[in-house]
């Protein structure tokens, strides 16, 4: 399942300095990383509409559309899904109701 998510990361890294022709992730990356995160920004907000709607099969969609705009986003600022998984391993058997105590 997040062999997926792993092959879709390296696919989208690789399309740093690839030709905008003819691959929309180039495309995007070429136009900088606040235009990367204003469309993250944009699919978010659509994920949320259906969230709220309750359409499972348009939620998983715009889902998809999430995961791939947060991995542009992410190489846009050459932040890798290796680091995002490492954050999130790190966070692994820590109740967020236990992180949050340990805040205040
Ligand atoms: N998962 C995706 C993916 N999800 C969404 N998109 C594209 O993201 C774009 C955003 O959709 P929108 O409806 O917001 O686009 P739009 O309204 O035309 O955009 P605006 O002009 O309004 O900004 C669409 O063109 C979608 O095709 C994706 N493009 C690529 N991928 C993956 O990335 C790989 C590499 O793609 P290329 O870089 O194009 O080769 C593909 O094989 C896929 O695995």
């Amino acid at each position: 399942m997040s062999d997926t998510l792993t092959r879709l990361a390296a696919t989208v890294a690789a399309r740093k300095g690839a030709d905008p022709e003819t691959s929309w992730t180039a495309k995007l990356l070429a136009k900088g990383p606040e235009k990367a995160a204003e469309k993250f920004g944009e699919e978010a907000v659509e994920a949320i509409i259906e969230a709220v709607k309750g359409d499972r099969a348009r939620l998983t969609a715009e889902a998809a559309d999430v995961l791939y705009h947060l991995l542009v986003m992410l190489t846009a600022r050459d932040v890798t899904l290796a680091d995002v998984l490492a954050e999130l391993e790190r966070r692994e058997g820590t109740s967020g109701i236990a992180e949050k105590a340990a805040r205040k």
